[in-house]
């Protein structure tokens, strides 16, 4: 039987004491104005740096009317808060043409098919090429993988060292092996062409290929438990990890995952890497303990304050419906049978809150001879893969999933995704709709919701009205006060277990 440890507290990263972090501050901040004259110095002259954490804005950038740079600010609602007053401020890098120049000139390839960076993008590569700890936040589907993607990409193809066997230069954590493995596909489109090793790693298959693909890896994409299991076995060392990104940062600094990333990163000194959180959702409760792994992070927020509550992508038409439980399946039917007729049924994306009520909702949906497929935590890898590819493939256009879909999976042309029983958290809420209306398409929800529900109820009504969704008037009746402590629910119901491993607390999903 394996172990999950919790608690080896000689792994914990030291804290900064008080009195060592203006000190530690006042030098990385003054390394990077060097390093920042010292490019420009280069560029000058003609030579190139071998620096992979330098930025200079481009000239086609700087020559912008200051005018059509606030247009942009304004229009996407991007705010920046920096707590370093003095370091340089970026403008957003609002077209492919000002990326900076790059030592393989092939990295910007694969961009071609896009037409210019996203908000999130534009806002963070600057900050990341400078070598900055970056929190971005910005709606679901925006384009937050390559984000934070690219410049780590650019880090590594600009370091003209070659990493140590076992000894990668940057991780990359995700909350679920899916989310992983589509990281790691959209990575490769990028290493392929500039020849950066990339390996996934997840629980739930062999070690051996893992250990092997190790070897040669610059990047490792992994969830936490698989990894921190290498980790203490000896098959990776982190110790030479220069670029660190938690995605869906929210999640992976809650409760069920806390400790994995403790002793994760213990072996990354804070001095000499980069550490880059994105997500959707930053409640207030995960904030503190972001900043305990970070150096001076810029906080890049796009459409809106990071208030207390989350937000929904605004295209995303989010219908509430407050029921009866019992009048739940009837419901479903009914969409389903409108959203499937004819040649081209709509994918649609059906959400659960238990393993059980999830086979039991497919097996119904089966029975009315829906083309459905599942995923959840009570299947094997092979088959959540498999299943995963038949819905986006289309041979099933109905998936039932439980959380472990909610976050991060970009399946294209999800039309709708209908809620069956409301999660445990509003953020989840916003990830879970999140799986539609992606990369600036419409989409659209719907949510049943009942009386066992309604302690989510004054965090959803938030949620729409900060969308300008409609409130339903029986939801309103449930009461609008919101929960504080909501954020502790998370990592219940979706946590990946390792299958090698016995779990020491109970999951009710992996
Ligand atoms: N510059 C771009 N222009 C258009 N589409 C883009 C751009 N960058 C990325 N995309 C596409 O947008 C889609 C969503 O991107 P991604 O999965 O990174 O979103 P996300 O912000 O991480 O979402 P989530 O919050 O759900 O994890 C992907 O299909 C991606 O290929």
């Amino acid at each position: 039987m394996g172990k999950r440890s919790h608690d080896s507290a000689e792994l914990k990263p030291k804290k900064k004491s008080k009195s060592d972090k203006p000190l530690k501050e006042k030098k990385s901040k003054s390394d990077k104005i060097e390093k920042t004259e010292k490019v420009v110095a280069e560029q000058e002259n003609g030579t190139s740096s071998s620096d992979s954490s330098t930025y200079t804005q481009a000239s086609a950038l700087t020559a912008l009317p200051q005018s059509q740079i606030d247009t942009f600010m304004s229009e996407h609602v991007i705010k920046f808060t920096d707590p370093s007053a003095d370091a340089p401020a970026y403008r957003p890098l609002t077209s492919f043409d000002y990326l900076p120049p790059c030592d393989n000139s092939n990295l910007y390839a694969p961009l071609k098919s896009f037409p210019a960076p996203t908000p999130i993008q534009a806002c963070t590569w600057p900050l990341l090429f400078a070598g900055r700890d970056v929190i971005g936040i910005a709606e679901t589907g925006s384009g937050k993988t390559l984000a934070f993607g690219l410049p780590c990409l650019r880090k590594l193809t600009q370091s003209k060292k070659s990493n140590k066997p076992y000894h990668p230069s940057a991780v990359i954590i995700s909350p679920t092996r899916e989310l992983a493995m589509q990281i790691y596909d959209q990575l490769i489109k990028y290493t392929e062409v500039t020849d950066v090793g990339v390996v996934c790693i997840f629980g739930g298959v062999s070690k051996d290929e893992q250990r092997t693909a190790l070897k040669t890896a610059a990047i490792v994409v992994a969830t936490p438990g698989r990894l921190k299991d290498l980790q203490q076995d000896g098959s990776v060392d982190l110790s030479k990890v220069k670029y660190l990104v938690l995605d869906e940062a929210d999640r992976m600094l809650d409760k069920g995952f806390e400790q994995d990333i403790k002793d994760i990163v213990a072996p990354m000194p804070v001095s000499r890497r980069q550490t880059v959180m994105f997500t959707a959702t930053w409640p207030r409760s995960v904030r503190d303990l972001a900043n305990t792994f970070m150096s001076s992070p810029v906080t890049v927020t796009i459409g809106g304050d990071p208030s207390a509550d989350p937000r929904a992508n605004l295209r995303i038409k989010q219908d509430v419906e407050v029921m009866d439980g019992r009048d739940k399946e009837n419901r479903l039917i009914q969409l389903l049978t409108k959203s499937q007729k004819g040649k081209n049924p709509e994918k649609v994306l059906v959400f659960c809150l238990y393993k059980k009520e999830a086979m039991r909702v497919e097996r119904l949906i089966s029975q009315r001879g829906f083309k459905v497929a599942g995923i959840h935590g009570d299947l094997n890898q092979s088959d959540r893969f498999r299943n995963l590819d038949a819905f986006k493939s289309g041979a099933a256009t109905v998936l039932v999933a439980t959380d472990v879909a909610a976050r991060g999976l970009d399946i294209p042309a999800v039309m709708l995704v209908i809620n069956v029983t409301f999660p445990l958290t509003v953020e989840d809420y916003v990830h879970r709709i999140g799986r539609t209306g992606r990369a600036g398409k419409e989409g659209h929800a719907i949510t049943m919701f009942t009386e066992q529900d309604k302690g989510l109820s004054g965090g959803l009504v938030n949620v729409l009205k900060a969308a300008k969704q409609n409130v339903p008037e029986d939801l309103l009746k449930f009461g609008t006060t919101v929960k504080k402590k909501q954020h502790d629910a998370y990592g219940a119901f979706f946590k990946d277990v390792d299958s090698d491993k016995k779990a020491t607390k109970i999951t009710f999903d992996d």
